[in-house]
């Protein structure tokens, strides 16, 4: 045989070779046996998969709810060379994988750039449903967020939103970037629950920088929203190319550095009379990297998904004027002009509730929930989902399901009212916090939080849009990154109400 055909038969033979092992023709064999059914999915090239689907930066959330229209409910997509995708994307798909199987498919998937050595083995948010998650979650249920302690935070969220709404007194006329300073609040709020202290300060010209807590947060977020060569091609993972697991690593470093003294401190001083949730882990005899990883644990998921929901809370009252006006009647009823919000003034307002459900109803902040994964091999619809698939379900699609929701794009909160359906995981055609054993723990607080400090915000202050923009022309536009975040972000002025005192 002469070369030429020797090299020609050569590349023949790793095509073939490579077309046998690529997914494409092991979904072609389970089709054929219909017990072992993969779900549908658009064409995956031989080592590549669908890395080829073109995606709009930010997009992924419209792409994968354009293609479930035409691969139904349950679809697999390829990528690299890791195990498959499934996306979830009607509330039968959401309820089989949340509920029906959702022992099977409550895995976690985890990302190459969070496997940070002294991180990741503390993790819970990383972690399967292991006995050490159980620890984890009983301690979250307990210690942090049981409606008890959740009550006994009143004072603290009080306090933290008075000094927000100050803030925002002294900006008045001004022009604000309303979600930046509601994540500082909100972080704010977390730090003094758990070590009794706040962690942005407002007037600080540094708070935004990478040393600043808010900032060293966004890093985290935007390093792990980064699409990371190793979690396609896991063989890359040592080299890091992209730098992306280095950079992580430095800022966890930094982050624990920065409470790195306060722990320090209490445990030498054995005074745990403050009975914040700091003391409480010291006292239960965690170590420094646990209450580490526990740490970071609060203030990554719980900063931005809550600043996010209030910023398009935010959004759609200014756009949708007429309900804006309501909801101030609302608090103008039940509050009246002479006093600020309360807490316990929540329970009384339930158009408020109404436009907090409505708002994660369209904007649902974890959009394809945190990247599940099957445990074990598993049926759901009637196809199988191999060990080790990544797991998706897509709330963007659920929540806009023309054949559940009424005009699914339109901003409703009415839709709500005298409705039972709620977000604590049994309604699966709305599912904003998960449902399942994975549900998110904090529920209750960010509920609560979320809906005090809009009803504060639209009760104190008059809000117009800057350059004389009217509301209609307010850009609705969102980007995934990490979060369903507005692609501009929410710039406003404020001016004190006649119901703002002081
Ligand atoms: C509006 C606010 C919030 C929304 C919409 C939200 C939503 C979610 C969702 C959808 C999940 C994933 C569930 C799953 O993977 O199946 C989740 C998980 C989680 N959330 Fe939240 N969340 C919010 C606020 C918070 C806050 C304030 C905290 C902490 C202070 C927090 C801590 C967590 C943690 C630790 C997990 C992981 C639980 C686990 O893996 O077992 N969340 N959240």
């Amino acid at each position: 045989m002469d070369p030429l055909t020797v090299v020609v038969l050569l590349i023949l033979l790793i095509i073939l070779l490579s077309l046998l092992f690529s997914f494409e023709f092991k979904r072609y064999i389970m089709h054929m046996s219909p017990k072992k059914l993969l779900p549908p999915g658009p064409f995956a090239w031989p080592l590549i998969g669908n890395t080829v689907l073109s995606v709009s930066e930010g997009q992924l959330h419209v792409a994968l709810a354009d293609l479930a229209k035409n691969y139904g409910p349950l679809m697999m997509l390829k990528f690299g060379l890791v195990p498959p995708l499934m996306v979830a994307s009607n509330h039968l798909a959401a309820s089989e994988v949340l509920k029906t199987q959702d022992r099977a498919c409550s895995g976690r998937n985890v990302a190459h750039s969070v496997q940070v050595p002294g991180y990741i083995q503390h993790s819970m948010v990383w972690a399967d449903c292991t006995e050490h998650w159980k620890m984890v979650r009983r301690i979250w249920r307990t210690e942090l967020f049981s409606t008890k302690m959740v009550d006994s935070q009143t004072t603290i969220r009080e306090e933290k939103v008075r000094e927000l709404m100050g803030f925002l007194r002294s900006r008045e006329g001004e022009v604000v970037h309303l979600g930046e300073v509601i994540f500082g609040c909100i972080i704010n709020v977390l730090g003094s629950i758990i070590f009794n202290k706040n962690v942005y300060d407002y007037d600080d010209d540094n708070k935004d920088n990478e040393k600043g807590m808010k900032g060293m947060i966004r890093q985290l977020m935007v390093l792990a929203a980064k699409p990371n060569l190793p979690d396609f091609y896991p063989v890359f993972g040592p080299l890091d190319l992209q730098g992306i697991r280095k950079t992580t690593l430095e800022c966890v470093k930094r982050m624990n550095e920065s409470w790195e003294g306060i722990v320090k401190e209490r445990r030498a001083t054995k005074d745990h009379s403050r009975n914040d949730f700091l003391d409480v882990l010291i006292q239960a005899h965690f170590t420094d990297a646990q209450i580490d990883a526990l740490l970071l644990e609060i203030f990554g998921p719980g900063s931005d998904t809550s600043s996010c929901t209030i910023e398009w809370a935010m959004s759609e009252l200014i756009k949708n004027t007429n309900k804006l006006l309501k909801l101030q009647e609302e608090l103008n009823r039940v509050i009246g002009q002479s006093r600020e919000v309360r807490e316990s003034d929540l329970e009384n307002l339930p158009y408020l509730h109404a436009c907090l459900k409505e708002t994660l109803r369209l904007h649902p902040p974890v959009t394809f929930l945190l990247p599940h994964r099957a445990t074990e091999t598993c049926e759901v619809m009637n196809c199988t989902i191999p060990k080790d698939s990544q797991i998706f379900v897509n709330t963007y699609s659920i929540h806009r399901d023309p054949e559940v929701w009424e005009d699914p794009l339109e901003f409703k909160p009415e839709r709500f009212l005298n409705s039972t359906v709620d977000y604590q995981g049994n309604d699966f055609h709305y599912i904003p916090f998960g449902a399942g054993r994975r549900i998110c723990p904090a529920l209750n607080m960010a509920s609560r939080a979320t809906r005090f400090i809009l009803a504060s915000l639209v009760h104190n202050f008059e809000w117009s849009l800057p350059g004389g923009m009217k509301p209609k022309e307010l850009d609705m536009g969102d980007s995934f990154v990490l979060v369903l975040a507005k692609t501009v972000p929410l710039s406003v002025i404020p001016r004190a109400s006649s119901s703002s005192t002081n």
